[in-house]
């Protein structure tokens, strides 16, 4: 019978790694031989001068405990004795001075118990306790039964520890690891806030609290709207609204209206009332993208907005006082548009009191693998991927040698082709296959090779042709549609048409 007993016993405390199952498992077991209402394990720890209860179980749980209670010098003399007997029973736990402190703290209920010593490394490692809640209920045939479970318990107690340790080396590099991660990717979610755009996030820092109007300048794609975000968000108006106009995008028949709303009856279809862009706004920050496509026309009347930090809505006589803080974004050359008279030099002295450069992706290359990382996380939770998809160095490579001539954005769209092609990776990108020139910009007109193989006498219809092109256009320009420089522009069609085009195409 004691073989049996010690043999499934045995194999119950080694069915899990996790001690307070293993100690369940054998609870369930040993309960039918012993009079026990539950069991606990601790390790004594002499470094800390304590008793760390590492598990519980009894009728009701299996719990895992992290609980140290400080015991005296004297106990600890008591516990550092090596010839104390591996195995006690204790009737009256009264009756044992460290048992009676230590016990009752976490488990009050102990009447009497069986106290096993565990023992690693001819250290005393801990006890296991079978405690039952009344006094005088054990014989010495119950100590018999279970003292040569001692090595097992030392063992598995001792990996257990192992294994704890391991889990709270784990957290801290991960806590770590989140930490570099933070720094990196500043709580304004700006990667390279801490590299390429040091220079960038010092100047935000020092306008943040302030009202001033900022204009931010860099190519298209380079990440001006995220900037003006930082603004925002490390600014007192964080709470308030932060209003997006992509000035390029409306058409100039319904700025006003879109602008500074309109009142009810302004115009045919004017069925009520409507704020417009800056009173949505008020309060917070409205940012002006594409400051440079406002028509001559709309610039006066934006001049005279910001001078006079009201509105009049389209149709109506009132003023609207706003209390707003500007932020405009070009990727055109404003100072060239003024010589030109294309853009009123009195706005531009009023937008440019602070103007922020964002340097393009290709002057900050060392800030490449950051944002392949962190665009791969987002995507990979986009999809849903269980695992991160890995990219190889060849590939990396690739990525911090290409122009990105449409910035962050490409980079996205460029990430995002290759996951949806091979969502568990490695990575392949699909760039421009000719690598433009440092100086060279795509300009209206200039000749772009589709697919060579299409250069032959086998045709293929027209549609098919048209969408691999207005693809192609809008791959070179990042996926940008509208405005200078965005696919409608290159392929010098409306962009309106071109949008409509690529639905009956399916390609958006
Ligand atoms: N530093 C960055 N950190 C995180 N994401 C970025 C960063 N820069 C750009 N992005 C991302 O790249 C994309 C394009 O950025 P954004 O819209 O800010 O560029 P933009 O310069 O305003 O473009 P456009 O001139 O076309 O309006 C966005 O999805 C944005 O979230």
């Amino acid at each position: 019978m004691k073989e049996q007993f010690y043999y499934q016993a045995t194999q119950c405390l080694c069915s899990s790694l996790s001690l307070e199952v293993a100690l369940q498992n054998y609870y369930e077991y040993v309960k039918q031989y012993l009079p026990i209402d539950g069991i606990f394990l601790n390790i004594y720890r002499p470094e800390h001068a304590d008793i760390q209860f590492l598990a519980h179980v009894n009728e009701q749980q299996a719990v895992a405990l992290d609980k140290q209670v400080k015991i005296s010098a004297e106990m600890e003399q008591v516990l550092q004795q090596n010839d104390r007997p591996a195995i006690r029973i204790i009737n009256d736990i009264h009756l044992d001075k460290v048992t009676s402190f230590v016990a009752p703290q976490v488990i009050p209920e102990i009447g009497s118990v069986i106290l096993l010593r565990m023992i690693s490394d001819n250290t005393h490692l801990g006890v296991v306790g079978f405690y039952a809640k009344q006094a005088g209920q054990f014989k010495p045939l119950h100590a018999d039964l279970i003292e040569p479970h001692k090595d097992t318990f030392s063992l598995i107690t001792a990996f257990n520890l192992r294994g704890r340790n391991l889990l709270k080396a784990n957290q801290v590099l991960s806590q770590e690891n989140d930490n570099l991660k933070r720094a990196m990717f500043s709580p304004d979610g700006v990667v390279g806030a801490d590299g390429g755009l040091k220079k960038v996030m010092v100047q935000v820092d020092a306008i943040a609290a302030l009202n001033t109007s900022v204009l931010m300048l860099g190519e298209t794609g380079c990440g001006k709207e995220v900037i003006a975000n930082a603004i925002h968000a490390k600014s007192n108006r964080a709470d308030k609204p932060f209003i997006k106009v992509n000035c390029g995008a409306i058409p100039e028949t319904l700025l006003d209206s879109e602008l500074f709303g309109y009142e009810k009856g302004a115009f045919t279809g004017a069925e009520t009332r409507k704020a417009g862009y800056f009173e949505q706004a008020n309060g917070g920050t409205i940012f002006l993208d594409e400051i440079g496509e406002l028509p001559l026309s709309a610039q006066v009347r934006l001049l005279r907005v910001l001078q006079n930090s009201s509105i009049t809505r389209v149709g109506g006589h009132e003023n609207v006082d706003l209390n707003i803080r500007v932020i405009a974004a070009t990727h055109r050359n404003l100072q060239a548009m003024v010589h030109e008279k294309t853009f009123r030099e009195d706005l531009w002295y009023r937008l440019s009191v602070f103007p922020i450069e964002i340097p393009a992706l290709r002057q900050r290359r060392s800030d490449i693998p950051l944002l392949v990382q962190y665009f791969i996380e987002t995507l990979a939770a986009k999809f849903n991927l269980e695992q991160l998809p890995r990219v190889m160095p060849e590939q990396l490579a690739m990525l911090n040698n290409y122009n990105w001539p449409g910035n962050v954005r490409e980079l996205i769209n460029v990430l995002e082709r290759a996951i949806i092609q091979k969502p568990m990776g490695p990575l392949s990108f699909d760039l421009l296959q000719a690598q433009p020139d440092e100086n060279t910009t795509i300009k209206t007109g200039q000749t772009i090779v589709v697919d060579p193989s299409y250069a032959s006498d086998k045709l293929v219809p027209l549609d098919t042709m048209i969408g691999k092109y207005i693809s192609h256009a809008m791959r070179i320009t990042g996926g940008k549609l509208y405005g200078p420089a965005g696919a409608a522009e290159l392929l010098d069609i409306n962009p309106n048409t071109l949008k409509s085009k690529m639905k009956k195409l399916g390609l958006c």
